[in-house]
């Protein structure tokens, strides 16, 4: 798994207080990458920082030396505090990519509301950045303010960096607006009842965004062969429908699902992959280690208590894994309001990749690995509802990466 980037800032900037006897003046905003972008790539994310400035797009503009791919934050902060003092840019506010699939940036302040020279930095949707730091850069918000609205706003789940912040990431963590088991139930009974969906479409659906994640981690051509690990409830209904969709866009799964619900939506499913002559495997480590991917698709929302038969054993060969896992919707055994257990065979399982059905749900806070979100069929109205925000998805995708760690994809 790839190292998080370094985001810690100094505690204190004092070549700052040679700012405070400067005129104030409007200047553009700094753009920089902590990650490999091309020149096409860094023009559409400065784009993509103004796209809600209806007046003056300049406002956000490249820095001349852009790109510190794999750097720590602290080094674009004394590029910066540098290129400040030109006069060509605004010196206290600058803003950062830090992933380049995510969708959310930093706004970095290198100076406070009371000139203390201590700087700070937020998370934002680029979407809003430009118009976040133009409304910081000229007063009409405060850094207290603007910070408190984007914890709020923005949907990314910044925890994952949690060895690289300051007091920030607290204030993130608990600021996430995540969907507890409760409320994750509600909302599928809601999209079940008003929402007028069937069982059927909203597995369709979850199945269809996890094999698309399974894509965005790792095409056929590169790794072929996934092992798909269903359990007894839904969330093994998901893994079945992923398993489908994998075989029509060129993978090999081999399926693990060894207790099957006599409900009859479990057998159509099963039979849709053996007329496909899709394996099925009793024997879970063997075919884990010739396999390329794993996705666990065991246990989802509903899991609590110990991990009963015959599952200790699988959720142990995934803890110690040497092949990628993807996991659907929750980390199996993990208890989805406060993460991996204590004790047992899923205490030390944190999968490389995470796709969050519908909203994280609070676990997120302990997840290290890339995480995405699938759930394309919930409308504003409801997200508004539940208290999540839908994630912006690109053209036709029904998944989209969200958080700023792992590897460029
Ligand atoms: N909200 C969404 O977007 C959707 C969610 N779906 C999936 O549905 C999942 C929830 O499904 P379910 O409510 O059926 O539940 P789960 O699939 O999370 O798990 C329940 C099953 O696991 C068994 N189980 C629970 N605790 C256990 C333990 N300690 N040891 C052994 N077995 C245990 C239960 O007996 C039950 O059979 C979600 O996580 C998600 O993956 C989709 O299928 C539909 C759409
Ligand atoms: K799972």
């Amino acid at each position: 798994m790839d190292v998080h980037p370094d985001l810690l800032l100094p505690d204190r900037i004092p070549e700052m207080e040679r700012h405070h006897s400067k005129p104030s003046q409007v200047l553009p905003f700094a753009l920089y990458a902590l990650c490999a972008l091309s020149d096409e790539e860094l023009a559409a994310c400065r784009q993509q920082c103004v796209a809600d400035i209806d007046c003056d797009d300049n406002i956000v503009q490249l820095a001349p030396k852009a790109v510190f791919k794999d750097q720590s934050l602290r080094i674009i902060v004394e590029y910066h505090v540098e290129l400040g003092f030109g006069g060509q840019f605004d010196g206290k506010f600058f803003i950062v990519v830090v992933h380049p699939s995510s969708y959310t940036v930093l706004v970095v302040a290198l100076d406070d509301d009371e000139l203390q020279c201590k700087p700070d930095l937020l998370w934002s949707k680029i979407g809003k950045s430009g118009l976040v730091a133009a409304n910081l850069g000229i007063g009409i918000i405060m850094w207290d303010e603007a910070k408190d609205h984007s914890m709020h706003k923005i949907y990314a789940c910044t925890c994952n960096l949690d060895v690289t912040f300051n007091d920030f990431n607290l204030t993130s963590v608990m600021a996430l607006r995540t969907l507890g088991p409760k409320a994750a139930a509600a909302l599928d009974e809601e999209l079940m009842s008003t929402g007028a969906f069937s069982i059927d479409q909203l597995m369709e659906l979850a199945g269809l965004a996890v094999s698309q994640t399974m894509y965005a981690l790792s095409p056929p051509s590169k790794s072929p062969n996934i092992l798909v690990a269903c359990g007894p409830g839904n969330n093994g209904g998901d893994g079945l429908v992923a398993a489908r969709h994998l075989h029509y866009f060129g993978y090999k799964p081999t399926m693990y699902f060894p207790k099957q619900s006599k409900n009859e939506l479990f057998g159509r499913l099963r039979t849709q992959l053996e007329q496909l002559k899709v394996p099925f495997t009793d024997d879970f480590v063997g075919t884990a280690k010739r396999s390329d991917w794993i996705i666990d698709a065991i246990f989802g929302f509903s899991f609590s208590g110990e991990v009963r038969e015959p599952f200790p054993g699988v959720i142990k060969a995934l803890a110690e894994s040497k092949v990628p896992v993807l996991a659907v919707d929750a980390p199996s055994s993990w208890n989805i309001e406060t993460g991996p257990p204590d004790d047992g065979p899923g205490k030390d399982y944190n999968p490389d990749a995470l796709i969050s059905l519908t909203a994280p749900k609070p676990l997120v806070k302990w997840f290290k690995g890339r995480h995405f979100v699938g759930g394309r069929f919930v409308g504003e109205d409801i997200a508004e509802k539940y208290g999540f925000d839908v994630p912006p998805y690109k053209g036709s995708d029904q998944t989209v990466e969200i958080g700023s760690q792992g590897e460029k994809l």
